[in-house]
């Protein structure tokens, strides 16, 4: 479960407000995506999710936990998956996920098991043993999903985790997105590709210019719209017009 309470975050000492009076609920069984226009502050939020950035006011509770108050507790429950992943270019990926396992206490029969399904579910295992710097974009991509889900994380937070993953990867994170949902669990994905949070979510958020401006079911966003019957392409392009 995730909970945002007035998240608001600001850049240049308070110039731009990326984030501003942000507030939603993700709760557990959920997939729910977080759509927006370009620069409309999507990363900014889940970086604050993830505790990588402070809010300027506000609060982000994980599963109960208050990320301020709590921060290695909070931490621990999440997977997170950044828009532009930092990778080491000098290790091997299997000494790359095995450096995360022991930053997350994962234990050596548990880090074999998950290393093996998730490398094998995304095809990479081949490709382990090699330096991460001769790594494809789509390569890297993977390689830092399965390091973010490694210690088997209660709620997931990814930016945009389907950029550069072929049609197979793609397939196979829906899955596992899917899996994780029905086990009681969290997802929460920011995403441009409408068609697939159509498909795939159960709620999704749309923010604009730091604000949330819809959130719930499609059925939710179509009362809202206009076109009351359209596609989430469309009530997505109408509800976030220009001023
Ligand atoms: N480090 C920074 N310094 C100053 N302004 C920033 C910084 N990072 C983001 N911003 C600004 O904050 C706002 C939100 O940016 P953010 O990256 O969160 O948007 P986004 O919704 O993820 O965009 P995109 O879809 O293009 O990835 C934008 O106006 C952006 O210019």
């Amino acid at each position: 479960m995730i909970e945002l309470h007035k998240l608001r975050k600001s850049y240049d000492g308070g110039r731009v407000w990326a984030v501003d009076d942000l507030s939603l609920t993700v709760r557990p069984g959920e997939i729910f995506g977080f759509l927006g226009p370009n620069g409309a502050g999507k990363t900014t939020t889940l970086r604050m999710m993830a505790g990588i950035l402070t809010p300027d006011a506000g609060r982000v509770v994980i599963d109960g936990i208050d990320m301020a108050e709590r921060p290695l507790e909070a931490k621990r429950r999440i997977g997170f998956v950044p828009d532009t992943p930092e990778v080491y270019e000098r290790l091997t990926g299997l000494e790359y996920l095995r450096f995360l396992a022991d930053v997350y206490g994962v234990d050596a029969r548990r880090r074999r098991e998950r290393i093996e399904r998730l490398a094998g579910v995304f095809e990479l295992e081949p490709a382990l043993g090699d330096r991460i710097a001769s790594y494809s974009h789509g390569m890297r991509q993977k390689l830092v999903l399965i390091g973010a889900l490694l210690h088997d994380p209660p709620v997931w937070i990814l930016d945009e985790p389907m950029v550069g993953l072929d049609p197979r990867s793609t397939h196979e994170l829906k899955n596992l997105m899917h899996e994780h949902a029905a086990a009681g669990r969290t997802v929460f994905f920011s995403t441009h590709l409408l068609d697939v949070a159509e498909r795939l979510c159960h709620r999704v958020a749309i923010i604009q210019k730091g604000r949330l401006i819809a959130c719930g079911t499609l059925e939710e966003l179509r009362a809202q719209a206009a076109a009351g019957s359209g596609t989430l392409e469309s009530l997505f392009l109408e509800l976030t017009h220009h001023d």
